[in-house]
């Protein structure tokens, strides 16, 4: 078994990779889709149900669990991982951005970002060695440095503070949380914006810190695909190429695609689970609205190959009615199919780039999510 951290390219085609990577819970095939769990539960699954979906790695979120239940009652309970009964990987983000996206009245200065709690008005800072300390209580496999997200829209002035700002934390976190103690591993996060000159510098400066894992942040933050994309081609080859690269928030199938081509290893997205709840369903023949009435009395599964529970055992005309009477089921059955669909794209993702056809299979996939269906 090799050390949590090793990371082993496989074969290629372009700059898109498959790859290993070692961490304490298992090893993770990549390119790899991270399911998200918030608070410790990919909404609706049980543990079971992501391993038989294929969930290989799971995103928890510092900022949530510090609040609710709190960091500390989690390590008594044994770390998340016993706590929530997974025993795969699992990588927390640090809080930055949740901060940014959730939290009301928050202020950062040189020691940290301090907020008041979107739950109960409470005060609290998370500072880079708070945050250190919550993901370590957490157990997390790979823990993200705190950093500060730039708003889509800042201008070069501030962007270029914040990218120093993000690496003296990042240097405060790797002070705080030596290489591969108790096997956690940490990554570096990219900033700079949409500058492409400091996307460069802000990766540069991170790479003499050392970092298992680079992930590229400050993206899928409100900007167009075509500035996404932009910022994605351009400084994805600036991360270190023996190491992970993971591209926060993203994403849709097509950018899943667009991120593969540009030599990304890792993403997460909210995009599966939250579009169950409103009946967006995807399939490889593209999304499937289920609850338009064309599904009312439709007796065909939603998709014949795919082999999730929802699929094997209801009708479309089941899951629309349970859609639309707002059972409960309905948003487990969703979920389960979603998810499969996402990990069986990742396989099928993985084996065209071992086999060399990965643009044709991004050309397939492309034409089942055309630009304006993600
Ligand atoms: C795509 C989709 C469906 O995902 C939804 C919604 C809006 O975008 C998302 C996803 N985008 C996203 N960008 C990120 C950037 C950073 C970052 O710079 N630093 C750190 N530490 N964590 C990050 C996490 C990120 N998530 O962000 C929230 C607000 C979490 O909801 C998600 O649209
Ligand atoms: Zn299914």
């Amino acid at each position: 078994m090799n050390l949590p951290g090793t990371f082993t390219l496989g074969p290629g085609d372009g700059s898109a990779r498959t790859g290993r990577l070692t961490t304490a819970h298992g090893e993770i095939e990549t390119p790899v889709f991270m399911p998200v769990g918030t608070q410790g539960t990919v909404k609706s699954l049980c543990p079971d149900d992501l391993r038989t979906i294929g969930a290989r790695i799971i995103l928890g979120n510092t900022y949530h669990l510090y609040l609710r239940p709190g960091d500390e009652l989690v390590a008594k309970m044994g770390g998340l991982h016993r706590f929530m009964a997974w025993d795969g990987p699992i990588l927390t983000d640090s809080g930055g951005f949740q901060v940014f996206s959730l939290s009301g009245l928050r202020r950062i200065t040189e020691e940290g970002v301090t907020f008041s709690s979107h739950i109960d008005g409470s005060k609290h800072l998370f500072s880079p060695e708070k945050v250190i300390s919550i993901e370590r209580n957490l157990g997390s496999d790979i823990m993200m440095v705190l950093d500060e997200c730039v708003p889509y829209g800042a201008d070069r002035a501030y962007t270029e503070k914040s990218l120093g700002l993000t690496t003296r934390w990042a240097t405060r976190c790797r002070a705080a949380h030596a290489p591969l103690d108790r096997g956690q591993l940490l990554f570096g996060i990219v900033q700079g914006g949409f500058f492409k000159d400091l996307r460069a510098e802000s990766a540069r400066q991170l790479i003499d810190l050392a970092f298992e894992g680079y992930a590229l942040g400050g993206l899928s933050v409100g900007e167009s695909r075509a500035e996404m994309y932009d910022i994605l081609y351009d400084a994805t080859p600036l991360l270190p190429a023996d190491k992970p690269r993971y591209l926060m928030g993203v994403g849709a199938p097509r950018d899943l695609l667009a991120g593969m081509a540009a030599g990304i290893d890792m993403f997460d997205c909210v995009l599966p689970t939250r579009n169950a709840r409103n009946g967006t369903l995807f399939t490889f023949q593209g999304k499937v609205n289920i609850k338009r009435a064309e599904y009312r009395e439709d007796d065909s599964p939603l998709e014949a190959d795919c082999p999730c529970y929802a699929c094997r055992t209801f009708s479309k005309a089941y899951l629309r009615h349970l859609y639309v009477a707002r059972e409960l089921l309905s948003y487990r059955l969703n979920t389960l199919h979603n998810l499969t669909f996402f990990s069986r794209f990742m396989a099928q993702a993985r084996q065209a780039i071992r086999e060399g056809r990965f643009e044709a299979f991004r050309t397939a996939m492309e034409a089942a999510y055309p630009e304006t269906d993600a």
